[in-house]
Order: C-alpha cells, then structure tokens, then sequence
C-alpha cells in the first residue's frame, strides 16, 4: 500500500491509471477505522483494480464548537487495517494543501443541505460535499462508496455529481452495527460505560418505527410523535436533536408513509451525536 500526502502525486497517479484502463474506486474517511469504514472497503476491493481510501479529518464540515480538535485519530492503527484491506492507495492530505491560505472555493447543495442534520449544523454539507468534490477532482474515481448510515450526506453527494456533470458512480453500502445494534461511528469512541449500554435504544426505536409502519400506521407526523416519546422514555439521557420520517430520495416529508420513507434519527448521548435510520417497506 502506498501512503500519499501530496495532491499532485495523488492526482497523478490516478489519472494516469484511469487513462490505462484501470478502473478505480475511492472511499473517503475521516479515519479511526471500524467495521463500517472496513466493508466499504471490501465491497470496493471486488470491483476496482485500485482501491483509493482517503483519510481526512476536513475541519470546514465541523461548526464552531463541534470536536475537530477532539475527533478519535490512529493513523497506526488505520494504516494497518487498510493495508489488510488490500487497499492500493492511502491519501492522507495535510490541512494546507487542500486548504491553502487563500482558498475560496465551496460547493452547496441547495435545499437537501439544510433538513435533518443540516439544522443544528448549518455549514456542515457545505464543507463535506466541497472536499468531496475535491477528492473526485483528485482521484478520478469510477465508483465512491459511502455508508447508508450517513444516509443524508449520501444523497447529498450523488446530487452533486449529477449536478456538477462529475462522471462517478455513487455507491450506498449498508450500516454495520454492533451485535446489539448500535450504528458503528468513530463517535462511539466518546461513549462512557453507561452511555455505551444505553445507546442501542437508538436502534430500538428505529425498529419500534418500523414495526408501527409494518401494522398499519400511515400517518407519518403521528409516528415521528410516537418516535420522539419512545426515546423520551426508554433513552431519558439522550437529547433529541432531530426525529423524522423523510422520503428518501428527497429528504421531504411524506403525505403518508408507504415503502420509500425513512426514519432518521439524531441524538446527543453525553458527549456522542449519534445519527441512525431504517427504511420503512
Ligand atoms: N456503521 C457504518 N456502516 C457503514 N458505513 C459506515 C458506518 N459508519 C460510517 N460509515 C461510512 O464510512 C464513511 C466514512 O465515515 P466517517 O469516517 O465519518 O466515520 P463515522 O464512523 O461515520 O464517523 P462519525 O463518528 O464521524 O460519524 C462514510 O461514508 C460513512 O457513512
Ligand atoms: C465523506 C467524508 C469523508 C467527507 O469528509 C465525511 O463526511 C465522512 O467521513 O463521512
Ligand atoms: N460521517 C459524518 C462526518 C461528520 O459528522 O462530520
């Protein structure tokens, strides 16, 4: 495996590859590798004849306040797991070069940008989906691979695509969770003991939405309701950032709940915002 920092080398050698015939596949991080991260990889390694991974804490889609400086890193640790992942190339950008003094340039997504999470954390896509249209720009990928659990982001990132005429096929892979059902997220890392046994209501009561929807229930602000209620009991501790039924293509809000609709949830357990969701149907 070969560990990259400098963008013109990355660029260089991707392109180069692309114009022999490889074909490539890219999967952006923010690093501390868990089994999400890793089955990105995997489902990645089948297709491409290069494997790309980035590894970049991108300060400019944390808000004022948020944890940049905080955010769990083990570049030994990563570098190990990737390379047992087969993955050909590990791009780890320093700040200055993505972000040299004079940059100037953002990307927004209008409209899908500002629901679910993009409420507490206004200028969060704006700076996801710029450094991923950097990355595409970077690594010419034919496929990018990213998990369902940040299902907002993924749409996010195909519309861009489509918008800006990107030629890359945006891949959704779906969440991994731990035997008892938490979402895996680098974030985990912040839970303490008792936050730790307390997190897999998270999942619960996405299961508890969809066995509601399963009976019958065609009201979908009747079940966010139910949702919210369903964590105020059984997860006293967590503070509901957002509960939501979207359709999940466009992130609005259904008429009536029928298979399409997701749930989305987005809570902060201690110190962890936890995010998670399930189809309905
Ligand atoms: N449990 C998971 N299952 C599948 N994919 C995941 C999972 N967790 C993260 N991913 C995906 O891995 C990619 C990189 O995400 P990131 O490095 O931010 O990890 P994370 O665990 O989501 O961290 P965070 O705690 O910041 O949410 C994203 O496409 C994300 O959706
Ligand atoms: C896509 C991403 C790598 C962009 O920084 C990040 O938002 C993430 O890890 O999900
Ligand atoms: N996977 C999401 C990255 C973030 O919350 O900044």
């Amino acid at each position: 495996m070969d560990i990259i920092s400098s963008c013109s080398q990355v660029q260089q050698t991707c392109m180069q590859a692309r114009h022999s015939g490889r074909t490539l596949a890219l999967v952006p991080t923010m690093g501390y590798f868990h089994q999400g991260h890793l089955s990105l990889m995997r489902w990645a390694r089948e297709y491409c004849d290069l494997l790309v991974v980035s590894l970049f804490v991108n300060p400019a889609q944390f808000g004022a306040g948020e944890d940049y400086q905080h955010y769990p890193r083990d570049l030994d640790s990563d570098v190990t797991a990737a390379s047992e992942e087969g993955v050909d190339i590990l791009f780890t950008p320093g700040q200055g070069s993505l972000y040299p003094e004079d940059y100037a340039t953002w990307v927004e997504v209008e409209g899908m940008s500002g629901k679910l999470c993009g409420r507490s954390r206004p200028e969060h896509f704006r700076g996801v989906a710029t450094v991923v249209c950097k990355l595409f720009n970077l690594t010419c990928p034919h496929k990018a691979v990213f998990g369902q659990k940040d299902w907002q982001q993924l749409i996010i990132i195909r519309k861009m695509a489509r918008d800006l005429n990107i030629p890359v096929e945006v891949v959704g892979r779906p969440i991994v969770r731990q035997e008892d059902g938490l979402a895996m997220s680098s974030r985990n890392a912040y839970l303490d003991r008792e936050q730790r046994k307390a997190a897999p209501m998270v999942y619960q009561g996405l299961l508890y939405a969809r066995e509601r929807f399963e009976s019958g229930l065609t009201d979908p602000g009747q079940l966010e309701r139910e949702l919210e209620r369903y964590y105020q009991k059984n997860l006293p501790q967590g503070e509901i950032d957002y509960v939501q039924i979207v359709d999940c293509n466009t992130l609005d809000r259904p008429d009536t709940l029928k298979p399409g609709a997701l749930a989305a949830v987005a809570l902060k357990l201690g110190p962890a915002r936890l995010i998670d969701n399930i189809l309905l149907g």
